[in-house]
């Protein structure tokens, strides 16, 4: 039985300052037993937010990082510096990273593996934009990005990891997709996994829908059998966010 999970990815919202407010209205909302809960926040507002979540049940989470371990990349931000923080998830391959800073499927599996390297635990993202759901080619899509995303990624390091289904659409547009859309491509995305690997490996991956998420729909997406909790971007800054923890 998968535990699900929960994530929420601020994007570049919230000063550190507000993030301090945010995780404390947030920490006794989101109080769960039988659901990792996951603040993914901006680069500056890790620590701060790792220090005021002590004591609860939420992991911070960081949005991105870069695949070097160390030198001359101004403006990133390393592995090793997301850990000593006391950052154990980490966001890979956003659609929007994917669109805005030109991230691509390589790029994607090399922090990826960095990730794992350093024992964090990665969200890799993947979805389609509405002009591939209309030309009928979600799932090749999807595999693909999957397929590149886990070269070199070993069975035992596939397990843990999560993957986010975001349809491109469905993002910060209000327009969730419909609960069959989201199971039909989780279920595709766990197939791909047992095709890469074994069942064991297919069965252990959690994999979460995001895309406008909101406390009416999470019940009926996290009841589906291949949607192991969510990605959630606008709601995860609003106490609605403790509802859609607790959803059942
Ligand atoms: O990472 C989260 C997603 O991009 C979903 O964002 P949203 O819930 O605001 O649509």
């Amino acid at each position: 039985m998968r535990k699900k999970i929960i994530a929420g990815n601020w994007k570049m919202n919230m000063t550190p300052s507000e993030a301090v407010a945010l995780v404390n209205e947030l920490k006794p909302l989101v109080a769960c037993e039988d659901a990792d809960v996951v603040f993914c926040v901006p680069a500056i507002d890790i620590i701060p937010a790792v220090e005021a979540a002590k004591g609860s049940n939420i992991e911070i989470g960081a949005e991105n990082m870069y695949f070097e371990e160390k030198g001359a990349y101004t403006g990133e931000i390393s592995p090793n510096m997301l850990v000593d923080a006391g950052v154990k998830y980490v966001i890979i391959g956003h659609s929007e990273r994917r669109e805005y800073f030109a991230e691509t499927d390589e790029t994607v599996n090399k922090k990826v593996l960095k990730a794992f390297e350093h024992n964090m635990i990665p969200i890799i993202c993947c979805g389609e934009s509405l002009k591939q759901r209309e030309q009928g080619i979600t799932i090749d899509w999807i595999r693909q990005q999957i397929k590149i995303a886990f070269l070199n990624v070993t069975a035992d390091q596939a397990k843990t990891a999560v993957i986010a289904y975001e349809p491109i659409w469905a993002i910060g547009t209000g327009k969730v997709a419909t609960t069959e859309q989201a199971q039909e491509v989780c279920a595709a995305i766990r197939c791909c996994i047992g095709e890469i690997y074994d069942e064991a490996t297919a069965e252990a991956i959690r994999i979460q829908y995001g895309g406008s998420v909101s406390a009416s729909s999470a019940p009926e997406l996290f009841s589906q059998p291949d949607i192991d909790g969510g990605l959630v971007g606008g709601a995860s800054l609003k106490p609605d966010f403790g509802k859609i923890v607790n959803w059942h």
